[in-house]
């Protein structure tokens, strides 16, 4: 069976509750989950049974929000090799900043960097645009589950 791992980075909270509206629908497609919040390379298996899904916001300029700023050095100083792991990525944001979801668009290219292989272009999801941004999310994600579980 199927993992996702749903990796969370948020600072106030919004991508947790993103990440926790996902689930029913992971649970629906039979695929397992865990919640990693905040993840820890150490803990997060490697292999083609795996999908690594990361929700983040962008906080900063342009910056990682705290629960991820750990996971994402780990993955800048150890370079584990990701061959053969899909992933996923919501990047939460507010487009009334220049850096808008930058964090996600980061970590999405650093995970390709180190081999992983991209499932679906990065969802952006502008606050601006959906002040309840779990409705961005449960429209896009049935699509998602059903391209990665064919
Ligand atoms: C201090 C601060 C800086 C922010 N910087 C950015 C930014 O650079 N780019 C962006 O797209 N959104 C930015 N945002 C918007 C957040 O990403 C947005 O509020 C998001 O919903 C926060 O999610 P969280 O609760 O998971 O941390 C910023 C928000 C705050 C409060």
């Amino acid at each position: 069976m199927t993992t996702i791992h749903l990796i969370v980075g948020t600072t106030m909270g919004a991508s947790e509750y993103i990440a926790d509206a996902l689930i029913p629908y992971i649970e629906e497609s039979g695929c397992a989950y865990q919640l990693h919040n905040p993840a820890d390379l150490a803990t997060l298996p490697i292999n083609e049974k795996q999908i690594w899904f990361v929700v983040t916001s962008t906080h900063g300029a342009g910056d990682y929000p705290e629960s991820i700023q750990d996971f994402a050095h780990q993955l800048t100083v150890q370079r584990p090799s990701l061959k053969g792991l899909r992933y996923g990525v919501i990047a939460l944001g507010d487009s009334s900043y220049d850096t808008f979801c930058e964090a996600g668009l980061k970590i999405d290219a650093l995970l390709q960097d180190l081999g992983g292989v991209q499932t679906a272009e990065p969802l952006k999801i502008d606050i601006q645009e959906y002040p309840i941004p779990e409705d961005a999310a449960e429209s896009w994600i049935p699509s998602w589950l059903e391209k990665v579980n064919k």
